[in-house]
């Protein structure tokens, strides 16, 4: 996921932008007249706001990496710190117990999101139920992913994440200096298989193309304070000619590619459905259980619509970078690539490559896949929840309507909980069970009743693609011009789902076998 430079976005420096805003301030200087504190106790703490009025700590918000500016302040504050910024309310949550307490344990009322007029209004994403609010509609959205995902259903996927897997190790075979590039086929083609039963044609896949516009134009819109629009929802009904409207022109270009991914891969699939020709995949299982999520068969296509344009968007960049990670995270720690590899050498062998069924007699290579959603996470930031009543935590008051920030990456480096949180430890999972600390995977994949749902899937691919790599190939860090390693720097994207900066690698075949072996189990698992 890239960052896009786009004037249109930096309206808090525009004239346009300011003079908005004025207007806006003066809005809120009247309206907070009116408006008294409703409880006596107090809120949480954090950075104390700007002395000009109603901003509140607008210039104290970080532009880019905000979650390790977040973990800062949950150092200095405590685990809950709140801001505001003009006028709305938000705390970020630092720490997974301070997660459980509210967004798992009290999730009936934490479990709403912020409106987000930009992306759901104008650019029409309100079909991502990962964004709608908490409805009875929403729940019968999330119907959809639960029979699609749950765990027995996940593992029937298994099969089409073996044959993916596979051709990846063939292709890093080819080109090892291409891993990037492969891995992100490897996952296109999953998803699309699994979602649709869709085969996808290579890097240039239409489908894919599709998907990814969209996907680039949404959580671009999507980072906090990118348009003033969800701020000030009525600027949505200011038209595209305005001065100042640039945004308009995004959202309706964002709209387009929006429409394309409800609409092409839906038709392509009903139409092999009625044609008899669907594959195994999300898609199928919707279609053949009618009713599990409505009585109104006109909803429930609606519901397949929205689930199958949604699976893309959620899944592909997501799982990609938990496995940039992986590979980034070996590089820095050559010796746990050692350590898994004489893992697999004792218990699988070196005739035969690891299978999901291995994973209960592999606990490093386990290690190693969770350490993968702890070291960087992917979604650092999480997704914003949105209280829905008043609520007391620990004696400090949260008024409704607050935005919950679950500060995943500051939660994954608590360095109470997780020593020297820095480095890539897989050593930490291996311990006595009452030593154990939370499992990445009850951070990365969020909480309450808005966890993901594609976690199932999310964790068997992770785990499959880590363990084939380290029993086929030795990964390290790529030469320079004078033979020396050339240790890629942890540097991470910013935006809602990070993913490490492009680096290089090698990965070279671990004994004479390993051809053979991707060859024979290529053969062994064609479709
Ligand atoms: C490593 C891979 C993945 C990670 C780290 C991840 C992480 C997350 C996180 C943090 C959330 C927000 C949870 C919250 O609000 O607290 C989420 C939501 C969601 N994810 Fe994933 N995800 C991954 C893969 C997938 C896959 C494979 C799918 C689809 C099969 C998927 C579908 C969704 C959907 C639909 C939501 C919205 C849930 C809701 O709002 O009710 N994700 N994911």
């Amino acid at each position: 996921m890239s960052e896009q430079s786009n004037s249109d976005q930096v309206w808090l420096t525009s004239p346009e932008g300011l003079a908005v805003m004025l207007a806006f301030t003066v809005a809120m200087v009247v309206a907070s007249l009116f408006k008294g504190r409703k409880s006596a106790l107090p809120y949480p703490p954090g950075p104390k706001p700007s002395r000009i009025p109603l901003i509140g700590n607008m210039m104290d918000m970080p532009s880019s990496q905000e979650w390790k500016t977040f973990a800062q302040w949950n150092k200095e504050h405590g685990p809950l710190v709140m801001v505001e910024v003009l006028g709305q309310k938000m705390c970020i949550v630092g720490s997974h117990k301070v997660a459980s307490d509210l967004l798992d344990g009290k999730s009936a009322i934490y479990s709403d999101r912020p409106a987000m007029p930009m992306v759901n209004d104008l650019m029409d994403w309100r079909f991502n139920m990962g964004l709608q609010p908490y409805t009875e509609s929403y729940k019968r959205h999330r119907k959809a992913f639960h029979h699609g995902f749950n765990k027995r259903v996940s593992d029937e996927y298994q099969y089409l994440q073996t044959v993916e897997v596979n051709n990846l190790l063939k292709n890093l075979l080819d080109s090892p200096e291409q891993f990037d590039g492969h891995l992100k086929d490897s996952v296109a083609a999953t998803i699309m298989m699994i979602g649709l039963g869709y085969k996808t044609t290579g890097s240039d896949d239409r489908f894919v193309s599709i998907a990814e516009s969209a996907q680039l134009a949404m959580v671009t819109a999507a980072r906090p304070g990118a348009f003033l629009v969800d701020v000030l929802p009525w600027l949505k009904h200011v038209p595209e000619w305005v001065p100042g409207a640039g945004f308009q022109k995004v959202a309706r270009r964002g709209w387009e590619f929006s429409q394309d991914l409800q609409k092409i891969p839906f038709a392509w699939a009903q139409q092999q459905y009625e044609q008899g020709l669907a594959q195994p995949s999300f898609f199928k299982k919707l279609r053949d259980t009618p009713g599990f999520a409505s009585e109104d068969p006109k909803e429930e296509e609606h519901i397949v619509r929205c689930a199958t344009a949604v699976m893309y968007a959620t899944a592909a960049d997501t799982i990609l970078s938990s496995m940039l990670t992986f590979v980034l995270g070996m590089i820095h720690t050559p010796h746990v690539v050692k350590l898994a590899q004489e893992e697999l050498d004792r218990v699988i062998g070196t005739d035969r490559l690891p299978t999901l069924a291995d994973r209960e007699s592999l606990p490093y290579v386990t290690a190693v896949a969770k350490e993968a959603l702890r070291w960087e996470v992917v979604i650092p930031m999480g997704v914003p929840h949105r209280l829905m009543e008043d609520d007391v935590y620990n004696g400090m008051f949260i008024p409704a309507g607050t935005v919950m920030i679950p500060n995943q990456w500051g939660m994954a480096h608590e360095e109470s909980v997780y020593p020297n949180p820095m480095e890539y430890r897989p050593e930490r999972f291996l311990v006595p069970t009452s030593q154990m600390p939370p499992d990445p995977n009850q951070i990365a994949f969020g909480f309450g009743r808005r966890i993901c749902p594609g976690r199932f899937v999310a964790e068997n691919q992770l785990w499959l693609t880590v363990a084939s790599i380290l029993a086929c190939f030795d990964i390290s860090a790529a030469l320079d011009a004078q033979g020396k390693p050339i240790l890629p720097p942890r540097d991470y994207t910013s935006g809602m789902a990070s993913r490490p900066a492009p680096f290089k690698c090698q990965m070279k075949p671990r004994h004479s076998m390993v051809k053979d072996l991707i060859a024979h189990n290529l053969e062994a698992n064609a479709p």
